[in-house]
Order: C-alpha cells, then structure tokens, then sequence
C-alpha cells in the first residue's frame, strides 16, 4: 500500500472529565498529503497525543471532521475502524513496551500483529523481511529482555508498520534514547516512508529530530500555532482566516493590542495601534 493523506476539518475535541470538562483541541485543520513525513511539535499538554488518538480513530472528536485517504475516520463504524487500525493505520504508542507482547520474540511480536489483516485477506511480508527492513533481522528470535532501548522501539517500529499500513502514526518514538539508538529509529522511519511512500507522523519534543524532518507542525492551546519547512519556521493562517501570532510576536503584542493589516505590495504588514 502506498501513502494516504490527512485531512482534518474543524476538529475540536473535549475531555469530560469528573468535574470539568478540558478542550485539548479547538479547531485544527491539518492537511498532511500522501507519503510525507511529519513531526508534530508543542509543549506539553497542547494537545498532540489527542490528535493521534483521533487520527488513528482511537477516539471520536466532539466536533470536526478526520479524513484519512478515503475514509472519514471520525464518523467509521467501530468494526471500519478496526479494520482501518489492522491494515491500514499504524500506531505506535508513547513507550516502546506498550506496544510489545514482552514475553514473546519480534518475530513472534510481528507474527502476532500480522493477524489480523491476514484474516483480513491480506498478503503480507514474512516477519523476518519486516525486522531486516528495521535492522533488527539479527534479534528476530531473542527474548526481549536482551534488546537494548533502541532495539525495543525498533521492535515497536517493525510491529507498527508489520501490515504496510498506508499512515504510520509514532508518538514519542525516541523519547528517553541516547543519540545513536535516536537516529537509528529515525533512520528506520525515514527508510519506511521512502521505501514504501508511508504517510509518517511522529510526535517529538526533540529539536535534533525536529530539525532533520522535512516539514513540522506546532501544536499550541490545542490549535495549530506555526510549521517549520527545512528549519524555517511559518505562522499559518486557519480555514476561518486567523491567524495565531508566532511566539517572538506574541511579547510585542499582548492580547488585546489593535492592529492594523496593511498590504504593501506583496506581501502584508502589521501594525500595532499606539495609544
Ligand atoms: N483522558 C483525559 N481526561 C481528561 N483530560 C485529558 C485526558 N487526556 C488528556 N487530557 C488533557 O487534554 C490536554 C491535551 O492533552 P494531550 O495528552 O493531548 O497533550 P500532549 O501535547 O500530547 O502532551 P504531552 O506532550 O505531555 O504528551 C491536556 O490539558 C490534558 O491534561
């Protein structure tokens, strides 16, 4: 399977909790298209786990709209999503153990996460091919309690893309790993998205990753607050036509200040109203 898009419309999502309620999303609209790889960005709490759960249909939004390639996520019936998460959406979760059987091999981890789509019809690669393609062919039949860190989250990489899913979603996938066993998931995520054209989205509090992926996503106050192409970084401006400041404007301007848009030529200034 090649890459699939994401688009996301209006995507607002509230957490009921006991007490009050918490809106982690307020109006995203992100489109990623077929075969790119993405880092999405932002403090903590902003919102970026959220946005994977609802991207994988892990959770329903309270308004909004997910469309991943031809299907709308957000409104699939509970066995379309099941069948969306066994072949075609990959999804790896915050912790490589997460989303390990601990007691059993990789090959027996792939094996095991292969099953459904092979009920599904499904042909698929032998799970030793799936473990070479993350350098892992040699650990194919250890325990895993003999994996170093890395290896358990390349591992955790092998299991997530083991149905070639068009859209591989990563949250964290190299928090709390020394630099070499960081590139080297890395470099078996970029090898997927390249090899196979998988649609990657990762979540990254790291600068290093962030910096050496071709397009990022900043997540603010569960909004999207700027993108970064190739380091550079870009305010984006939403469907409804706001705006939000980038952070080294945001002292200049504090809540409240009147400005004035001016077009000057091509391109657009903005000027605070002085009292
Ligand atoms: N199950 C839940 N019930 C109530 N509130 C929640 C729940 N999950 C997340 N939240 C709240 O929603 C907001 C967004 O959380 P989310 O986990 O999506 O952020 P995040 O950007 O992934 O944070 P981190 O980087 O710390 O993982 C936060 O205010 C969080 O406290």
């Amino acid at each position: 399977m090649s890459g699939l898009e994401i688009r996301t419309r209006g995507l607002v999502h509230i957490y009921h909790a006991e007490d009050h309620d918490v809106a982690a999303l307020s109006g995203v609209d992100l489109d990623v298209a077929a075969g790119e790889m993405v880092g999405l960005l932002g403090p903590s709490g902003s919102g970026k786990s959220t946005l994977m759960s609802l991207l994988a249909g892990v959770l329903r939004p309270s308004a909004g709209k997910v469309f991943v390639g031809d299907t709308e996520v957000s409104a699939a019936a509970p066995r379309r999503l099941d069948r969306l998460r066994a072949t075609e959406i990959g999804l790896m979760l915050q912790g490589a153990d997460r989303n390990l059987l601990t007691h059993a091999t990789p090959g027996d981890n792939v094996r095991f996460a292969q099953q459904p789509a092979r009920r599904a019809g499904r042909m698929l690669a032998d799970p030793a091919e799936v473990l070479a393609e993350v350098g892992l062919a040699a650990a194919a039949d250890r325990p895993l309690s003999e994996l170093t860190p890395g290896g358990l989250q390349l591992a955790a990489v092998a299991v997530a893309i083991s149905s070639r899913p068009g859209l591989l979603l990563c949250d964290e996938p190299t928090s709390q790993l020394d630099h070499e066993a960081r590139d080297q998931v890395l470099a078996a995520l970029a090898h997927v998205n390249r090899t196979h054209g998988t649609t990657v989205v990762l979540v990254t509090h790291d600068p290093d990753v962030a910096r050496v992926l071709p397009r990022t996503v900043t997540i603010r106050d569960g909004r999207i607050g700027g993108e970064g192409r190739s380091g550079e970084e870009y305010a984006v401006v939403t469907a409804d036509g706001f705006l939000p400041l980038p952070g080294h404007a945001r002292e200049g301007l504090p809540p409240g200040t009147l400005v004035r848009v001016h077009q000057v030529g091509d391109h657009y200034e903005i000027r605070p109203e002085r009292p």
